[in-house]
């Protein structure tokens, strides 16, 4: 690791005592403070800047930056969502590879998200962080305006950097989750700042490092998923696998062989042994979303799951353990479904340990605009074009419109908006909010409108497929039987894709 270096005995003491450093650390900020001094200190480099994947691995974020001498307080511009401008910062992330430059002046390298200095930056080294699953999380750079080699320090520099990394975990273990500032989103990939997502925030922290079992509620679109990865994803359960099962996607018994997995021979078709979601979670998060639609059934046996914490595979007559913490979400008022005998009471007020109510997008005063600004520069960036500017009309007009769908919806109407405008500025007639209304009449609610667009694209890949159900599943990438599922409860019939073909 060290015998490229000019003087590798004094290079590894000089390592030792950063690696000390990190451990004195008592708070996160102070680890990646150390770190990006420690980085520009062993390779002699002017710079050294730390950026840290989001938890939703799309954004990139500075977090740390050593510069002229110290630690520079963090720049309140971060990289463009998907940071898919920076080739060099993208490849050492898709790659998990190092990236050594010995003089960027002969190439056609964009290096915007290095600080602008009168003295060209000549060499570059960037180094993926990566996790103790090896898993990238991040990049370190170290970069100088001398035209040197640099690639002899990525060895030591990726294994400082691991430890780092799970200094910074375990410091966040104990530390309040950092709130989103309202123009830039945080480093939990939840953007907005108003009052009732910071009592939001409040709750999430309270929660991440329980045991408890989280109730998730709140209107389609207000974000539960994210909400749940995000508690995940600041758990001590984080390195283990986090497991999504929609309990409406699927009819009864479908979903419990998902759920429970299944021994040879249990059913017909049951031809090896398959392990269910709750053993793919185990160690981690079983997020049960639409937990409202479960059969009542299956909830007398989610009940019995999470009394004993034991589950017994369909066919199998031997219960074992397994340690899942379970998130549930649903968009229902589960206390109307408890009193019309649709939801088991003592499972409600299991899961209900630790409820969360997602504010409508509506209550959230303020955060209209950053969450369009998010996703707006979110698809600039995938689209690999610059930043939008916004019209005061449409500001406006987003700012007072109702959001039905909420998160979602404006999500969506942003994508499009990016797409159909051709100039530099978002207008009103990008959104055409109003002209958009009388489509969606409002005796439907989302989910029916959603229902309707999952119609249309079931019909349209039937069509392709000639009405042949397997290849049509086969495109759709689900079982057969879970397209037949999803076509009787869209009450779809052949017939339907004879007239809409026509
Ligand atoms: N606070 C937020 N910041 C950034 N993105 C968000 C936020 N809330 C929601 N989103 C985005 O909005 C979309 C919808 O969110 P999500 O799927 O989590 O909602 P949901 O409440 O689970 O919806 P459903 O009830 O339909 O399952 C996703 O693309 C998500 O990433």
């Amino acid at each position: 690791m060290f015998v490229q270096l000019a003087d590798p005995l004094a290079y590894a003491e000089s390592l030792l005592q950063h690696f000390a450093s990190v451990a004195r650390c008592t708070r996160s900020v102070s680890v990646v403070d150390q770190c990006v001094r420690a980085v520009a200190q062993l390779s002699g480099c002017e710079l050294s800047q730390l950026y840290l994947l989001d938890a939703t691995h799309k954004r990139l974020e500075l977090t740390a930056e050593w510069f002229e001498g110290g630690v520079q307080p963090k720049r309140a511009q971060g990289l463009p969502t998907d940071y898919s401008g920076q080739q060099l910062l993208q490849f050492a992330l898709c790659q998990s590879r190092v990236v050594s430059i010995d003089d960027l002046s002969e190439g056609l390298y964009d290096t915007d998200f290095l600080p602008r200095q009168d003295l060209p930056w000549r060499a570059l080294l960037c180094v993926p962080l990566l996790n103790a699953q090896q898993s990238v999380e991040g990049v370190l750079l170290a970069v100088t305006h001398q035209p040197v080699e640099l690639l002899a320090y990525a060895p030591s520099i990726g294994v400082f950097g691991t430890f780092v990394w799970g200094q910074l975990r375990l410091h966040q273990q104990g530390e309040p989750m950092a709130l989103p500032s309202s123009r830039e989103g945080s480093a939990s990939g939840l953007i907005g700042n108003s009052r009732v997502m910071r009592q939001t925030y409040h709750l999430i922290n309270k929660v991440v490092n329980s045991p408890y079992t989280v109730l998730l509620m709140g209107e389609t679109g207000t974000g539960k998923e994210i909400v749940a990865r995000v508690i995940h994803d600041r758990s001590p359960r984080r390195a283990r696998p986090f497991v999504v099962q929609n309990c409406a996607a699927l009819p009864e018994a479908l979903l419990e062989s998902e759920l429970f997995g299944y021994r040879k021979g249990a059913f017909t078709g049951a031809d090896r042994d398959r392990a269910g979601l709750f053993d793919s979670a185990h160690g981690g998060t079983l997020l049960l979303d639409e937990i409202g639609d479960m059969p009542l059934a299956l909830q007398a046996k989610l009940l019995r799951v999470l009394q004993e914490g034991e589950i017994r595979p369909l066919g199998s007559n031997v219960t074992h353990t397994i340690d899942v913490r379970i998130i549930a979400a649903t968009h229902r008022d589960l206390t109307q479904l408890v009193s019309q005998g649709l939801f088991r009471e003592d499972l409600y007020y299991r899961l209900a340990q630790f409820p969360i109510t997602l504010p409508a997008l509506r209550e959230r005063e303020g955060d209209i605009l950053d969450l369009a600004r998010h996703f707006a520069d979110q698809t600039c960036g995938f689209l690999q074009r610059r930043p939008l500017l916004w019209s005061a009309s449409v500001m406006e007009q987003l700012a007072s419109y109702a959001f039905p769908g909420n998160v979602r919806e404006l999500k969506g109407l942003v994508e499009r908006a990016v797409l159909l405008c051709e100039g530099d500025e978002l207008h009103s007639e990008h959104f055409s909010l109003a002209r958009d209304a009388p489509l969606m009449p409002c005796t439907l609610n989302l989910r029916e409108r959603m229902e309707q667009v999952e119609r249309g694209l079931l019909l349209d890949c039937l069509r392709k497929n000639a009405g042949n159900q397997t290849r049509a599943a086969h495109e759709l990438g689900v079982a057969r039987r879970t397209l037949l599922y999803r076509l009787e409860r869209l009450n779809i019939s052949l017939g339907d894709l004879k007239r809409t073909g026509s």
